[in-house]
């Protein structure tokens, strides 16, 4: 297939739970210590009606180069098949072709949607789809001109059915049809003339669509219902024998290197239906949270975290969302980009980019400047649409905290930590080039790539700036709107980054959590007391200390501050509460996306109403000290310049009492090595 990519996955459909296609690799063929599909049974085929749905609303006017009769263009409705059709092949055809292709490719077939292929195969497709993407101009132009050989008959042939899912004209069609219908049927007692025949017919010809296809989903749910008693019973069967391993008997596993996989996925399996059904079906004697730990053991071992971050990301969800969670951890989500409008209109992108062979749609109806890309016959990261700034790689959960943030034209906004720029560059979209945006990062290297950005796509009305988010508001306040896209450990990212599955440690999210409280005072005090000035905080962590906790914090510390709700669409409510901490109510205000639910990168979003800023009884600022720069990995980078705002800064909470002790002891003994020298705070 050589550059030719594919990204299989169905859009993220985040008003519905979406359920990846498992990848279904089987214990015996896949190698020792790779992560296995656990669960198969957990997860759900995508429905076509529903597919089609969203694709029709969110369509938009493609020019059709061999256009269709209206009979033609009925036929295809996912673009799963659309992109199968790219060779020119029926559809029907082509599918059929597929299924017998690869078996590993299945479920969500039937459904229009190609279900996803194994890890290993879409890891490596998604990595030639991002080939390039560091613009190396290069290999852009190499790509370009193998792309010009490409654009023989197999193009236009694909090109033809792409064009029919996408087209507009046929939308209104429906759309007419549609409005109509009502009055139809009302009309439908009356006696046939030459006059209302033809729309008669037509509304006969729907009624029986319809009806044809109430049957299919009535048919499609007895056979879910079927295959699920099915697994119910086998799954009993597999317990049936089962006998939890004693402590000593984990302990002398672990020692002797861990068990087969294939026994690991068994127990996975097995405590899971345990615990759903407890009392039926628990050994007695056994308590829960024996199950639980070695669930959780297992579930370390299977998909390879760290023991720690298993038991953490476990606690955040029910038992089988949990599984659900670690299964979707395994695929990557499905590749996005965003239309630069302040270079081109999506329906023109979209078209040039069909054009190359990139077979692509609309992300949602949530969003008017996202494409998904499934197929793509060229490296997508050096297309010279991309070299010329018409679109940004840009992950749809990355999209949400800028819709949130709502910057309007000619307004003042910080983004507090933006490189490489991905938000940057939407926000200085959304105000069409007018105002002004300060881009700032702490890491020098990273403002090269948030520079690149900022002029591949256009983006005149952006300041590039190194500080330290503490130092801000001296270094300049009085914004409009802050986007404090917070550094964060990642763990909503892992099938991105899968390193964060073993490099996280407690110590890590106490410091990042501290840092994230820091920042966020900060972004608030940046903000024009005047007016009515909005900040967003987000992460692509799914850790409550990242998350409720620093906004929690923030309310306590800066009581001028609300809770306002996101204006996104979808997501689930944060928590008020989490393992004892209260959080308080108004966190429901804010957004927490998943991968196993949205088919996004874990996210969290709160926004934030700055309003006339009261004073504390002692007249005072209550912030916390400096500590030092969190690199992207997690690791300290830096630390306070001398003489900045933060030198008068006193840090009072006392929830992080235990840590501030920690930092003094680390001080005094740096002190002690280093003399007198360290006023600046490295931990
Ligand atoms: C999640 S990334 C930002 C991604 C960016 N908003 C985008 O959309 O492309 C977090 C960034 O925070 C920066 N950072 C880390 N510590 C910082 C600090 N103390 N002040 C400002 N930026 C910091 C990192 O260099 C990193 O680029």
């Amino acid at each position: 297939m050589g550059r030719r990519a594919k990204n299989k996955q169905p859009p993220p459909e985040p008003l519905k739970p979406v359920k990846n296609a498992p990848s279904k690799s089987s214990s015996e063929s896949a190698p020792q210590g790779k992560a296995r599909t656990a669960n198969a049974q957990t997860s759900a085929k995508p429905a076509a009606k529903r597919k089609a749905m969203e694709m029709e609303e969110t369509s938009f006017d493609v020019k059709r180069p061999m256009k269709k009769s209206k009979q033609d263009v009925k036929a295809p409705v996912a673009s799963g098949k659309a992109a199968k059709a790219q060779k020119g092949q029926p559809i029907k055809d082509e599918l059929e072709s597929s299924e017998s292709e690869d078996e590993s490719d299945v479920e969500g077939d039937s459904d229009g949607w190609e279900g996803v292929a194994d890890g290993a195969d879409l890891a490596t497709s998604k990595k030639s789809l991002f080939q390039g993407s560091d613009s190396e101009e290069e290999e852009g132009l190499s790509a370009l001109e193998e792309d010009e050989e490409m654009l023989g008959d197999d193009f236009i042939q694909g090109h033809k059915i792409q064009d029919l899912d996408l087209s507009d004209s046929e939308q209104d069609d429906e759309g007419s049809e549609e409005g109509s219908e009502e009055s139809e049927d009302e009309d439908s007692d009356a006696p046939v003339t030459a006059k209302n025949m033809e729309k008669r017919s037509k509304a006969l010809e729907r009624r029986a669509r319809q009806e044809e296809q109430e049957e299919v989903d009535e048919q499609e749910m007895l056979q879910k219902q079927a295959e699920e008693a099915e697994d119910a019973m086998e799954l009993d069967e597999e317990i049936d024998g089962f006998v939890l391993p004693s402590a000593e008997e984990r302990e002398q596993e672990a020692q002797s290197g861990g068990v087969d996989l294939a026994v690991v996925q068994k127990r996975i399996r097995a405590c899971t239906r345990i615990l759903n059904r407890f009392t039926k079906l628990a050994e007695p004697g056994r308590s829960r949270s024996e199950y639980v730990a070695q669930l959780i053991a297992d579930i370390a071992y299977n998909y390879g975290y760290n023991q720690f971050l298993a038991e953490r990301l476990f606690q955040l969800f029910t038992v089988n969302e949990a599984i659900e969670f670690f299964e979707a951890n395994e695929t990557p989500r499905p590749v996005t980009i965003r239309t630069n409008t302040l270079r081109c209109r999506r329906r023109d992108l979209a078209q040039a980019l069909i054009n190359r062979g990139v077979n692509l749609e609309p992300i949602g109806k949530w969003s008017k400047e996202g494409l998904q890309v499934f197929e793509s016959s060229v490296p997508i990261g050096a297309t010279p649409e991309y070299l010329a700034g018409h679109y940004m790689l840009q992950s749809a959960s990355s999209f949400l905290p800028v819709l949130a943030l709502d910057p309007k034209p000619n307004e003042r906004v910080l983004d507090m930590a933006s490189a490489p720029g991905g938000k940057t560059t939407y926000i200085s979209a959304l105000m069409q080039n007018t105002g002004l945006v300060f881009a700032n990062d702490a890491t020098k290297a990273r403002t090269k790539s948030l520079s690149a950005n900022v002029h591949r796509l256009g983006c005149k009305n952006v300041i590039v700036c190194n500080y330290d988010g503490r130092e801000f508001p001296k270094v300049i306040g009085g914004f409009d709107r802050v986007l404090l896209d917070a550094p964060c450990s990642g763990t909503g990212v892992i099938s991105k980054d899968p390193s964060v599955k073993i490099n996280k440690s407690e110590r890590d999210f106490v410091l990042l959590s501290h840092l994230q409280k820091q920042l966020i005072l900060c972004a608030i005090d940046s903000v024009d007391p005047k007016t009515a000035a909005i900040v967003v905080y987000s992460t692509c962590s799914i850790m409550p200390e990242e998350d409720e906790a620093v906004v929690a914090y923030a309310l306590r510390k800066r009581p001028h501050v609300k809770l306002v709700p996101t204006g996104l669409e979808f997501g689930k409510e944060g928590f008020t509460n989490f393992r004892g901490k209260q959080f308080g109510e108004s966190l429901k205000l804010t957004r927490r996306f998943y991968p196993h639910v949205h088919n996004m990168d874990g996210f969290y979003v709160a926004k934030l109403h700055v309003g006339k800023r009261v004073k504390t009884k002692e007249g005072e600022r209550n912030e916390p000290e400096l500590t030092g720069i969190i690199d992207d990995e997690g690791g300290q980078k830096g630390a306070k310049k001398k003489g900045s705002a933060q030198d008068e800064i006193k840090f009072d909470d006392e929830a992080d009492q235990a840590y501030i002790e920690a930092a003094k002891r680390k001080r005094l003994k740096q002190k002690g090595s280093h003399g007198a020298t360290s006023k600046k705070v490295a931990l």
